[in-house]
């Protein structure tokens, strides 16, 4: 499979997925597969489906990670945590998630010896005079103990963290495995076996692996998931291609004010990472988080998106753009709609401009009764030459609900994008005071490949 084939393909061409053999289930016209599957596309048209509001405030909460429909009763007040992109899924866990309540998630914790391993951690870290730790507690999303909670008529204990994109309204979530050694020291034959397998070319050559994301794709107003089986097919060139996409770069130029926060969390880790001795990091991740929504505010004019390539070259090169009726419209600009009062299925049919139908330099002087004008406002009301009527409502509709948001948001925080340290199931005690040299390889060369995308946005 050529290297551009594997990664952003799947979100231009979903039916990718149909080969390989995935649950796929279409729901409102977007396409989904199976929480292993390469990529699940949410759906189009994200404000106007989802009233501005992050998804996990919306009615996703009885679906599982693949979008599948759970017949699930949620414990009072919790639904499933709809932004989660990697790690144990419902299914999995004895029909047992990961949830969400106000601004917290919930982790059950299903496995013994992994729960009190990353329970002592988060302890360890509230405590600690440990200088490197002090500093890994910043690094950590806050950590508010254990609950148990009734799911399913059995009480199960969960960890309670902050819910690392609370403040977002369009969360974008990557979840960066740290390390080329994934297995614990007391990890079995089989288990050891079954982790050199998986994510091997890009554990090799990065480090780190994606288990998985999902993205706000600005550019298609979507939301896309990729799951693990995706991640399990990249490389380092395509591991690359697809932490672009999600910084949504494919489509537009970088953003630096983006790049320069998540480098700022990065580059802290970085320095946990060069000098803390006292732990062990396993099978480990960084969770990448960053809204869409703010980042739209920061976005240069986009550059040729392969994705978006067909429907600019057709608005820009096509007679029939809506931008020659609004014009005519207005009654008093520049007007040249070339319209030669025929209409087709297709669209009306258009001729060079005449001078005479159309004054250009006179007074601006606006004719309410020009039955011409009249027709073509009823025209431009009633039939969508490009089907850009339903659009332009919905950017509206989206615009308004942008505005709706800010007006109502009590503060725009400066913070809209960071990376932080979760997972701690395979953490334990150093033997020794060397430095974790399999976890510090992986944010190196994490931090490497940011300041590299940095530094093509100073080109
Ligand atoms: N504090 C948080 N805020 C928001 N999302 C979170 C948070 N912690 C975890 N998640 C989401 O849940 C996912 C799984 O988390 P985590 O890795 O802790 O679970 P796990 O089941 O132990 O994973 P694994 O199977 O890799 O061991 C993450 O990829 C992320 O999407
Ligand atoms: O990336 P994948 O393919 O999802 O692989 C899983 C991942 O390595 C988890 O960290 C691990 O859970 P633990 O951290 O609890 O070991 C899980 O083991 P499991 O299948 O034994 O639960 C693996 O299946």
């Amino acid at each position: 499979m050529g290297k551009f084939e594997i990664q952003s393909m799947p979100v231009q061409r979903p039916e990718n997925n149909y080969s390989c053999g995935y649950d796929k289930v279409s729901v409102n016209g977007s396409v989904r597969n199976g929480n292993n599957g390469l990529v699940r596309i949410i759906e189009e048209g994200l404000a106007t489906l989802q009233n501005g509001r992050n998804p996990d405030s919306v009615d996703e909460d009885d679906e599982d990670l693949s979008g599948k429909k759970l017949d699930v009763e949620m414990p009072e007040g919790m639904k499933l945590l709809s932004n989660q992109v990697a790690g144990h899924v419902i299914e999995d866990s004895g029909g047992v998630g990961m949830l969400s309540k106000d601004d917290k998630v919930y982790k059950p914790l299903l496995k013994k010896d992994c729960a009190e391993r990353e329970i002592r951690l988060y302890e360890q870290l509230e405590t600690t005079v440990d200088r490197s730790l002090i500093e890994m507690r910043h690094l950590v999303p806050k950590y508010y103990g254990v609950e148990k909670i009734m799911f399913k008529d059995k009480l199960i204990d969960y960890l309670v963290l902050e819910n690392l994109t609370k403040d977002f309204k369009e969360p974008c979530v990557m979840d960066i495995k740290i390390g080329r050694r994934t297995w614990d020291p007391y990890a079995s034959y089989s288990k050891i076996i079954a982790e050199e397998k998986k994510y091997h070319e890009c554990k090799r050559d990065l480090g780190f692996c994606i288990p998985g994301l999902q993205v706000y794709k600005i550019a298609q107003n979507r939301l896309v998931k990729y799951g693990k089986d995706f991640g399990k097919t990249l490389d380092k060139d395509s591991a690359k291609e697809v932490i672009k996409e999600f910084l949504n770069a494919d489509c537009y130029h970088f953003c630096r004010k983006l790049l320069m926060q998540l480098l700022a969390c990065l580059w802290q880790i970085q320095h946990f990472a060069r000098n803390q001795r006292r732990l062990r990091l396993y099978a480990s991740s960084i969770l990448l988080v960053y809204d869409a929504r703010r980042l739209k505010e920061h976005l240069k004019p986009a550059r040729e998106c392969q994705n978006n390539r067909i429907s600019t070259l057709t608005r820009h090169t096509s007679l029939y753009r809506p931008l020659s009726l609004a014009t005519l419209n207005n009654g008093c600009e520049k007007v040249v709609t070339g319209f030669s009062g025929q209409l087709t299925k297709e669209g009306p049919i258009l001729r060079h401009p005449s001078k005479r139908i159309v004054n250009l330099e006179g007074p601006r002087i606006i004719n309410n009764n020009n039955t011409w004008q009249k027709s073509m406002r009823l025209l431009k009301r009633t039939h969508s030459f490009q089907n850009n009527y339903d659009k332009d409502v919905q950017h509206k509709k989206q615009s308004y609900t942008f505005m709706l948001d800010d007006l109502c948001s009590d503060w725009k925080s400066e913070v809209w994008a960071t990376a932080k340290l979760i997972d701690f199931a395979h953490v334990y005690p150093a033997d020794s005071m060397d430095i974790d040299r399999n976890y510090l390889d992986g944010v190196d060369n994490l931090v490497k490949l940011f300041e590299d995308f940095l530094a093509e946005t100073e080109e």
